[in-house]
């Protein structure tokens, strides 16, 4: 009989077109999307015909399956990435990416597989150097404009650390690709591609056993907690109502302990422009209904007011990471910064393991509301999203220059930048990754689960580079097409292929020269919307060299628009 693991998954065999889908992989039910097993494994069928492995990278297309053997634990796969490139509408035929880059663990490169390596060389000479070495080297059509000549060959079997001869001026490419017999015919590459290659997998961790008492036992789990939250709710509202007292009393109180003089010691030893520790009775969460602000990958944030009047944001923390001691050196560090264009902590809580940050109250709550509203360059208008984006290039490079490195910020997105009373922007939630661990946040759910958002490619995969300052310059890159396309930068992977990845949407649109004249806009704001464009799709070149440091970009704002250069369009399908 066919067991339940909650409404819309199965544990028993499952076909799509000619392959059964069993046990570790498991096929997403389209209408309920529940997680049936773990996201590694996760398939989606399209039209009953074809079987997706989705792929942990971000965006990525994932690969279609050819076949899979359960007893050799290996699956013949082609990666709908290339393919995409291959058949892109531009003819631009050129994989750009190592194949390694889109296979992470438990999957495996099987070394059955071939290697196809590309050489695109981008210089004359450098193709003319290659082109006199012949041999295995052949020398291949393309049709992805002039600039470039490519040349391919195939060497032994693949090998994830073999090193290959680099050329400058040639991007060099590797790709296993699976030859079942004779010799690989490279002149036909596109075909090899399609062909496809071999994944192995390692099993994935048993999954609890599953029997009725499971049921039961999620039955016992849900009504204990249900019966808890209830209680939970009645001595909240005891504490809330009929004492008059604060939740935060429970939170902030100081003890006596030699540990309590340590923190003192340490605070005072930061001096007086610290963030201060609060007592509860110091401050008090606002009374209305809409107290609550938010809520975020390390907590929930309420409206307070201090007692001096001052109306502040207080963040919960949920999950700290280190002892008290720590936790006071990181605010101290976070608390550090002062710019205008960064969000000042006034202070925070310390009791035990429960923890609170205390910040400057932000009026205007983050970008994102008015950005993906209907019509947000009505409410905000042009010239203030312009000033909004300088602001934020400000801030990041104060946060970049003057301050401890521990606190850089690679959680960059509109949530994240606040708006004060005059709509000047601040940059908000930093530093809080070495203080707490996130449950899922927003940013990190959407990136794993096939959606490029603010995320640079590198800070998910180190292939594509080194984490660095360039990282969040992506993610600014991406607030500056939001503020400009006024669209979600997030796009499901293959459900919705027909759907353009946002920046190639943005590029075709608004970068040619006609391409604003639907939006009915002055001279002047198609300068400043062109400019906005320009600058970001420079900051999100898949390579991190590639990209202008914040300063840079600053300089860029400070140019005219003629003097900026159009950025070359980036293949996100290679990415993908
Ligand atoms: N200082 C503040 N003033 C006013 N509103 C704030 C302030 N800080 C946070 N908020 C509001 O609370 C919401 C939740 O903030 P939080 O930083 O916890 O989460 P997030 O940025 O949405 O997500 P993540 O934790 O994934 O970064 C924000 O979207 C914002 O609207």
């Amino acid at each position: 009989a066919e067991e339940q693991q909650g409404e819309g998954c199965s544990s028993s065999a499952r076909s799509c077109g000619n392959l059964t889908i069993s046990d570790p992989f498991w096929l997403t039910n389209m209408d309920t999307r529940r997680s049936c097993g773990s996201l590694d494994f996760e398939v989606n069928c399209f039209n009953n015909t074809s079987a997706i492995l989705q792929s942990s990278i971000p965006g990525s297309f994932g690969f279609a399956i050819v076949n899979i053997s359960y007893q050799e634990r290996n699956l013949h796969v082609v990666d709908q990435g290339k393919l995409q490139a291959l058949q892109a509408p531009d003819g631009c035929q050129v994989p750009t990416l190592n194949t390694s880059a889109k296979v992470g663990r438990p999957f495996r490169i099987s070394p059955i597989n071939l290697n196809l390596v590309l050489y695109n060389c981008t210089s004359e000479a450098a193709a003319a150097a290659l082109s006199r070495r012949g041999g295995e080297l052949v020398q291949i059509r393309i049709r992805c404009g002039n600039q470039s000549e490519v040349f391919v060959r195939t060497t032994g079997r693949y090998n994830e650390t073999s090193s290959y001869d680099s050329y400058e001026g040639c991007n060099t490419v590797i790709m296993p690709v699976l030859i079942s017999s004779g010799e690989a015919n490279t002149n036909d590459y596109e075909q090899l591609i399609s062909d496809g290659f071999l994944l192995t997998w390692a099993h994935p961790l048993p999954a609890p056993a599953r029997s009725d008492r499971r049921g039961k036992k999620i039955m016992l789990i849900g009504t204990t907690s249900a019966a808890a939250t209830f209680l939970f709710a009645c001595l909240y509202v005891l504490i809330w109502h009929r004492k008059g007292k604060r939740l935060w009393f429970l939170l902030c109180k100081k003890g006596s302990s030699n540990t309590e003089k340590n923190y003192e010691a340490m605070i005072v030893s930061y001096g007086s422009l610290a963030p201060k520790r609060y007592m509860h009775s110091e401050w008090k969460i606002t009374s209305s209904r809409n107290d609550q602000l938010g809520k975020g990958g390390y907590g929930v944030v309420f409206k307070g007011r201090l007692h001096d009047g001052r109306l502040v944001a207080v963040k919960f923390l949920h999950d700290c990471k280190g002892n008290g001691d720590e936790f006071v050196n990181e605010v101290m560090s976070i608390g550090r910064t002062s710019h205008v264009n960064v969000v000042s902590l006034f202070g925070f809580c310390l009791e035990g393991s429960k923890r609170a940050l205390i910040y400057e109250y932000m009026p205007n709550g983050s970008l994102d509301k008015y950005i993906y509203s209907e019509n947000p360059k009505e409410i905000l208008g042009w010239e203030r999203l312009y000033a909004i984006a300088i602001g934020i290039a400000r801030g990041l490079e104060y946060l970049h220059h003057s301050c401890d490195t521990r606190i850089i910020h690679f959680n960059i997105k509109p949530q994240n930048i606040l708006l004060d009373k005059d709509f000047s922007p601040k940059i908000a939630d930093f530093g809080l990754a070495k203080l707490c661990h996130t449950k899922e946040s927003k940013l990190s759910m959407t990136g794993t689960r096939g959606t490029i958002g603010f995320i640079a490619p590198e800070v998910h995969s180190r292939t594509f580079g080194v984490v660095s300052t360039k990282s969040y310059v992506y993610s600014y890159g991406m607030i500056l097409l939001e503020i400009v396309g006024g669209r979600r930068n997030v796009r499901s992977i293959v459900a919705k292929s027909s759907e353009k990845y946002f920046p190639d949407w943005i590029y075709d649109h608004f970068a040619q020269d006609d391409g604003l004249e639907a939006c009915e806009v002055t001279n002047e704001i198609e300068e400043i919307a062109r400019k906005m464009i320009l600058i970001g799709l420079w900051c999100i070149q898949v390579i991190p060299l590639h990209r202008p440091t914040i300063t840079k970009v600053l300089e860029m704002f400070e140019r005219s628009l003629d003097d900026l250069d159009m950025p070359p369009k980036q293949n996100f399908c290679e990415l993908l």
